[in-house]
This record gives C-alpha cells, structure tokens and sequence, in this order.
C-alpha cells in the first residue's frame, strides 16, 4: 500500500477515532444533561403535585368560610327579620291561630297571612346538606293548611319569618288566586285587624253578592252589635257612596286641615275619634263607570280616614297602598310586598275561634263604649298650669261623636253652670273630669274650687288629705261632705263667696275696673284665681221653705248675677233639676246659667223643647252654653274620670307641684264629730292673769273655717250659759268644752271653778271634766247647799269678787233644797254675773229652765246664752227676742247656739267629742 494510501488511512482513521470520541463526549455530555433534565422534571412535577394539593386544601377551607358566614349572616338575617316582624305584629296581629288570642292593642300593626320561605335555610356546620330539591326552605310537598310547628329553640334552628301586610292606617288589601285559600286569607286577616283593636274601633261591612254573605259567615255574631253589616247584591254603589261621604267627613271635619290622616291625629293627642271601616268586597264582577271610580277614590285616599278595602275577585290596577295577595298552596304564594320570595300562607282561622272571637266583641260593643281615659282631657306631662284664667277657663271635656274636641268655657258668659242627669248618668264623673281638665291646666293662682257635695256619700273625700292618701288636690280650698243634713254648711259657703265677692268688687272699685281680667291686668301682683264652687245635690240646699232656703236662693241670685264679672262661677248638680221650686220660681236666677250640661235622659236642664238627652248614649254629655237652646247642642264623650288609680296619678302629680305655702283644704265632714283638741280657737287659749272677757267655747261652727262657737262671760247681767234638752252625752259635751276652755285662760288662782253634779247619769262625764280642771271643787245633791249659799252671799256682795267664779252644773233642775236652794240659785243667776260669778247649767228641758229662773211669767234675760239639744224650737221662744222662735228641728250631735248680746239668730253646732 502505498505510503500516501496508508497515510491517508491512517489519516482517516485518526480523524474516525477522533470523531468517535467527541462523539463519544458529546453522548455522555447528552446523557447528564438528560439525567439532570429528569431529576429537574421530578423535581418539578413533586413540587406541583404539593402545591395543587396545598391550593385545594386552601380553597377547601375558603370554602368552609364563606359557608359558615353565610349560614351565620343568614341566620342573623333571619333573626332581624323575625324580630322586626314580631315588633310590626306584635299579639293577636302575629300570633299563630293554636295559640291566638285577641289582644288590643294602641296602634295599628301589621298582619300576618303567612310565612316567608328564605332561602336555604341554615344547617349547622358541617353536617349540613343541600336540599335536594331546590334553594327554598319549607318541604314543597307540604300543604298550606298544615300550620306551621313555632320554631324550635335550639340554636341552630333558623327563625320563622312571618310574612307580614299592612290594613288599618296603612292602605287596601287585593287578594286574588285559589278561591279557598283566599277566603281563608280574608277571614284571618279580618280576625286579626279585629283582635288588634278595641271591640267596636274596627266596623265590618260586607259586600257578596255571589254568596249572599255566605264568604263571612264565621262573622256573623257580629252583627247583631252593629260591628258587622251587609250590603245587598245591588247596594255595591251605595256602599262605596257611603264609604267616600265617610271619606269626605272625616277629612273636612275630624282632621280638619290639622292633620293629614287619623294615624296622624292618634299620634298627636291620643285620640281616635273615628273606628276603622274595613269594607269587604267578595266578587264583585263587573264595575259601573261610577263605582270604579269611587272605588279608586277609597283606594287612593280612605287610608287615611280608617276607611280600607279588603278586595276579592275584583282586578286593581297596582297603586301605593295597595297590598296584593296571590293566594295558592304550598310555596307558590305571594304577597306583593314580600317581592319574589315565596310565602306559604297560614291555614284560616280555627271556627271556634272565630266565633268565640266574634261574640265577645259583640258584647263588648253592645254593653257600651270602652271608656274613654281621663288622661285624654289632660295636657302632656310637663306642660301643666301654664294656662292664665285672667279671661276664662277653659278645658275640654271629651270628644263629639264627629271626633271634634268639645271645649267648654267659663268666663263672663258662660259664667255659671247647670248639670243634671238621673242618678247613676255619670253626673259626678263629668264633674271629676271637668275639674282634672281644669287643675292640669291652671295653677292654683289661677283657679281654687270650693266643693260641697249634698249626696251621701263622701265623692268629693278623693281631694282632701285622707288617711290612705295624704295627697289633696292643690286648688280644693274646702271639700264638704256628708252635708246633706248640715245645709248650714251650704250656707256658710255662699256666705263666704259673698264676702269674697264683697272684697273683689271693693278691689274692682279702688282700681276702676269693672272686670276680673281688668282688676288682675291693673293689679299684678295680687291673687286673684277665678274661683269655681261646685255643689252636687244643690236642691238639698234649696229643699224646704225654711229660713236656710230663704236665704240660700237669696245668696245665690247674688252670686249669680255680680260674680261672672268677678270670676266667681257656681256649677250646681242635680238629678232633677225639674224639681227645684225655689229655682224655677226665679227665673233671673236660673238665667244667669247659661251653661247647661244634661247627662243622659235629664230633664229639663235644657230649654222645653230640646230633647237631645233623651236620645244620648252611655257616658255621653249634651253641653249647651246658651241656655239650652238645641242649635247650641254640642254633645261629647265624656272619659271616666271615676277611676282611683287614674285620678291620684294626676292629683299626685299636681301636689307634687303645689306652691309651698299651698296647705291642705279645709274639710268638712258631717259624719265625723270635731275634737276640741283639734280647734283652733282652742288650741290659740292662753292662761292669763284675769282676762276681762273669759270665752266659753262651745262646740264647733258649721262654716267654712273650722270656727268654734263662743259666748264670752263678761262681767255683765246675764252672762250665763243654760244648755237645754235631755242628750245626756251632748249637754255633758258642751259643759266639758265650756269648762275646758273657760280653765284654759286662767292661771290655776286666776279663776275658781265648781263642779256640781245632780244626775247620777252624768257623773262620769263631770268627774272628767272636774280632773282636768286644776283646784276645782266638786258638789252633789250632799253639799251644793253650802255652794249655793255661798254663791248666793257672793252674788249679793257690794263689790265684785277679785277673781270669776264659774259653777258648771250638771243637771240643774234636779237642785235638792227645796224653794231655799231655788231662789239661791235664782239670785246666783240675776246677779252673779255682774259679780264674776257666772252659772252654766243643763236643764233637762226649756220649760224646766223656766221654772229655776222662777216660772212662767218670770224674766228670762238671765241666761244671755243658751245652747239647746233636742228642744223644739217653739220651746225656745222664751229665750230667743223678738217675734217668734227660733227654726229648730233638734237632729243627733248637733245643737242650736245663741247669744242675745251678738247673735240675731241662732247657729247651729256641733258639739265637740268627748276625748
Ligand atoms: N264617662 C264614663 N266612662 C266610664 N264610666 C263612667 C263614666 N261616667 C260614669 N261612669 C261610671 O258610672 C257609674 C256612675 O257614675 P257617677 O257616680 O258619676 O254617676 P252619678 O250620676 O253621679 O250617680 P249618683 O248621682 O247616683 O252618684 C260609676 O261607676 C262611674 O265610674
């Protein structure tokens, strides 16, 4: 082979072996960077498998969340809503029918036809499933008449919703679909707004004319009551007519431009003058031209006037207020305000009861009108007394039937009252209410009530400090009851506010005015409240034609006549008026009460022809402030204002606010015997050395102040007391107050005082008044003889004694001695007293008297002053100057008081008790 071949294989071979091995390199450069490639893709594909892993864990978990969240926030959801519709119906607008009552309520609530079907409803985590059967909660194969279970109260259980429509104050309600459960829908929805309101605030009238009235025949016990009415199959158009002139009325004349609706009015004062209307209107197939478009009038505005429409089978088009129901079972329900979401709607109402439902409410409306509330009449808690009486007083009394406050003024004209209603009318309740409306409104300074109450009874007790109750009405100046036998009493207030007419009208004239309003504008700072006297029972007063009558109607015409302009108003109560002589036989009197108030079935309080209280419901009023004549007629509800608790609420409120210095009122009470401890004439006694004019206080005074009766021992002939008739307690009374109060002014040597006692009968009483009395002697039947002789010598003595002697004796008519110890006696009786020594001695009999003083024909001008117990007033003749006797009809615990040297006639007393 030739060298260059061999060369050239060499050559070729070493260029082989050296590619072989870059190839050689280059494969195993290939196979690392595989290996490595491998293990990077391991690597990699391990790190993707954890992070998937990872992420799905994660997203697991976010899951969980946002499950959880869900469940709680609806759950919450839930909640609000069950709790904001348990507040929107709350009673009987909410309640399910198993355990439904009626309950009602103060204002117009919601209703409920139903409940809503939320979606999903929670389960706790994590056991919760999905429904297989769709997002709605509640079993679709459920039926509607199956009433729901009331929700669980575990935890976890989600919250009923109730689906909820607004009727009364709010709008109309249309329902349409299923003809069953439609019905049933209205039937629940009527029970519900009745069991919401009072019996009778809601009024029923229904329109089927398909089933005749058959669509609400589970109503029908209301009927009778009047709560629920028919309209026949024709009347569709008049029943609307009817409904829009209630329309029209109420807003012309109730809310009067003042308001704009009655919810807004019950917002306002309270009141709810108007019931609701709910008409019904089952079917009602083809409309006029004229009833549609009446129809749309109520559906626009009879909301507002309590005037609404329940509607079935009738199309409306969809207006504000207008509430739709589409009634079918299962979920397949709907109420237009509860949007989409479907309801189910609730069974209707179990018959029974319905019917027990509807019966109570018909004799709740046929036994009368719930009361209307005395806090109704009275201003906001917080506002009272700023009214000023300079002009009048005025206040309400209660509502008209048309919803009207009626307001009834005192002033210059009116400026006196005349009430009258048969027993039992609400006589002294309209009283009651008249005045709580009066003291909310003026202060004290404005008004002071004088009241006097001639019934049996103690009605006008509830406004002086009792021992239940020490609170007292801040304006009462003087409450008198159980008066109708001490008509004294009556008396001694008129007098009374004659004499502050009397100071009124001397104000009036010092300042040249005419008028209270002018007198308080020229005389700021004086106080002059406008006073009102109330007397129930009045013609006991006037009763009799007697001295105290005369007198009373003498007073009163005054009264009458001047106190209208000086802010003095009478208000008189009477069952019948008609009866009162001594009124009808003045007419100037009578005319002078222009304001004429008549209670159910009173007579003739209004003018001869006005009979409107012939016709007036139960606790209603005619006020009439033009003398009665009917065009004046304004009648009004009258609220109770009977109730304790009611009443002391406000008294309380007002005490709590009395001036300081505003103390109790007096009170008179003719049941209770006075106490001498308690007189303040007695309690002001003082000892003295030797008053010149010792007073001998008798018994208490039947006036206005709490005055005891008083005849003063001067040294003067006659000054001796005779207590006359056979009351053994009464006579020993007298003498034991006498005695008592003679002691008191004395210091112990100042005076010196006998006891003697001649009747076994009295001993008690004069060994009583024979300890109290320091260094007192006592004498009987065994040793008067040496006190009469003794007096006797005293009596006919030149000079006075030094100090009085008073002899008290107890039965003076029994003096053992004979004619000695008479004419003793006869001369301690003519001359003692202008020696100091003074006689008062019980007789046992005006004519047994006469005897001591020496017989029929002898002088009686020895006893100046006498009080007789059950001694005919004919008896007294003797001892009364001037023509006649005194007018004395003797009655238990009470006695005829005179002194010839003050009195021109006799008073009557009552004689303090014993302890
Ligand atoms: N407006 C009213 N609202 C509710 N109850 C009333 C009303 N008016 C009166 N009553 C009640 O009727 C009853 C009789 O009332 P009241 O005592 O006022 O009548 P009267 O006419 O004064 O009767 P009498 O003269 O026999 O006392 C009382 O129980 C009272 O509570």
């Amino acid at each position: 082979m030739a060298e260059s071949t061999r060369d050239r294989v060499m050559e070729i071979r070493a260029g082989l072996s050296h590619a072989l091995g870059a190839a050689q390199t280059a494969l195993e450069r290939a196979q690392q960077e595989e290996t490595a490639a491998v293990a990077h893709w391991e690597r990699v594909s391990g790190a993707a498998t954890t992070r998937r892993r990872k992420l799905a864990a994660a997203r697991d978990e976010r899951i969980r969340e946002i499950d959880t969240w869900h469940d709680t926030e609806l759950a919450a959801l839930a909640g609000a809503a069950a709790a904001a519709a348990d507040r929107a119906a709350p009673g009987a607008a909410g309640e399910l029918w198993h355990s439904w009552e009626p309950t009602p309520l103060n204002r117009a609530a919601e209703l409920r036809v139903g409940r809503l079907l939320l979606p999903e409803a929670p389960v706790p985590h994590p056991e919760r499933t999905r429904r297989p059967d769709g997002p709605w909660a509640g079993a679709p194969g459920a039926t509607r008449d199956s009433e729901p279970e009331p929700a669980p109260l575990a935890d976890e259980a989600p919250p009923e919703v109730p689906a909820l429509v607004r009727l009364l104050d709010h709008g109309h309600i249309v329902v349409s679909g299923d003809q069953r459960i439609g019905d049933d829908v209205v039937a629940g929805l009527l029970l519900r707004a009745l069991g919401t309101s009072a019996p009778g605030a809601v009024q029923l009238v229904g329109y089927d004319p398909e089933h005749l009235g058959g669509g609400l025949a589970g109503f029908a016990p209301l009927a009778p009551a009047g709560v629920l009415t028919f309209a026949g199959p024709q009347d569709l158009g008049p029943l609307l007519d009817g409904l829009v002139g209630h329309v029209r009325r109420i807003n012309e004349t109730v809310l009067a431009g003042e308001y704009t609706s009655l919810r807004e009015l019950h917002a306002a004062t309270r009141r709810r003058p108007e019931p609701w209307r709910v008409a019904v209107l089952l079917g009602a197939g083809e409309l006029s031209k004229h009833e549609r478009s009446q129809l749309d009038r109520l559906l626009r505005s009879g909301a507002a006037c309590g005037v609404h429409l329940v509607i079935r089978g009738l199309a409306v088009e969809p207006v504000p207020g207008v509430e739709f129901i589409t009634a079918a079972p299962g979920d397949r329900a709907r109420v237009s305000g509860a949007g989409d979401l479907p309801v189910r709607l609730d069974p209707g109402p179990l018959p029974t009861v319905l019917t027990a439902t509807c019966r109570q409410i018909a004799e709740a409306v046929a036994a009368g009108p719930a009361p209307v509330a005395l806090d109704s009449l009275l201003p906001e808690a917080g506002t009272e007394w700023r009214e000023s009486s300079s002009a009048a007083l005025t206040a309400p009394l209660g509502d008209s039937p048309q919803g009207a406050r009626v307001l009834v003024t005192l002033s210059d004209y009116p400026p006196h009252a005349l009430i009258a209603g048969p027993s039992g009318t609400g006589k002294t309740n309209f009283i009651y209410a008249w005045m709580g409306a009066l003291a909310a409104r003026y202060s004290p300074a404005e008004l002071a009530f004088y009241l006097l109450d001639f019934k049996e009874g103690v009605s006008f007790a509830r406004f002086a400090p009792g021992r239940r109750d020490p609170s007292w009405l801040p304006h009462v100046r003087l409450v008198g009851v159980n008066v109708n036998t001490d008509r004294e009493f009556g008396l001694a207030l008129l007098r009374f506010l004659s004499g502050e007419l009397r100071r009124r009208a001397d104000a009036a004239k010092q300042h040249e005015v005419t008028n209270l309003a002018e007198l308080r504008a020229e005389d700021p700072e004086g106080v002059w409240p406008r006073i009102v006297a109330v007397v129930d029972e009045f013609q006991v007063l006037l009763s009799g034609r007697d001295a105290v009558a005369a007198e009373a109607v003498d007073l009163l015409e005054d009264l009458a006549r001047r106190g209208r302009s000086q802010g003095i108003h009478l208000i008189l109560a009477s069952q019948d008026v008609s009866g009162i002589e001594a009124l009808w036989g003045r007419p100037a009197l009578v005319a002078q009460f222009s304001l004429r108030i008549a209670l159910p079935r009173a007579r003739r309080v209004l003018a001869e022809t006005n009979m409107a209280a012939d016709s007036l419901p139960r606790y209603h009023a005619v006020v009439n402030a033009d003398s009665g004549a009917a065009e004046a007629n304004r009648v009004v509800r009258v609220p109770a204002a009977g109730d304790r608790d009611q009443w002391s609420a406000l008294q309380h409120r007002l005490w709590r606010r009395r001036p300081p210095e505003q103390g109790p009122p007096r009170l008179f009470d003719g049941d209770v015997v006075p106490r001498l401890a308690e007189s303040p004439d007695f309690r002001g006694l003082r000892p003295s050395e030797s008053p010149a004019a010792p007073i001998a206080l008798l018994g208490e005074t039947i006036d206005v102040t709490a005055r005891s009766a008083r005849t003063v021992l001067r040294r003067a002939p006659g000054r001796n007391i005779a207590v006359l008739g056979t009351r053994l307690d009464e006579a020993c009374a007298v003498l034991a107050t006498a005695g008592r109060s003679l002691a008191a002014q004395f210091t112990p040597e100042g005076a010196r005082f006998s006891v003697v006692c001649l009747d076994p009968d009295a001993r008690a009483a004069a060994e009583a008044l024979h300890a109290r009395i320091p260094e007192c002697g006592w004498y009987d039947g065994e040793n008067v003889d040496w006190l009469l002789e003794d007096a006797a010598a005293e009596a006919t003595a030149a000079w006075p004694a030094d100090r009085p002697h008073f002899i008290l004796i107890y039965a003076a008519d029994a003096l053992p001695g004979g004619r000695a110890a008479a004419e003793q006696l006869r001369t301690v009786l003519r001359q003692g007293p202008e020696r100091r020594l003074h006689v008062l001695g019980w007789w046992r009999g005006a004519g047994l008297l006469r005897d001591s003083l020496g017989g029929h024909a002898s002088r009686t001008d020895a006893i100046g002053a006498w009080v007789a117990l059950d001694v005919h007033g004919s008896e007294l003749s003797p001892y009364y100057p001037g023509a006649g006797a005194p007018n004395w009809y003797p009655r238990p615990w009470r006695a005829l008081h005179f002194d010839r040297s003050v009195h021109r006639g006799a008073e009557v007393i009552i004689p303090y008790g014993t302890s």
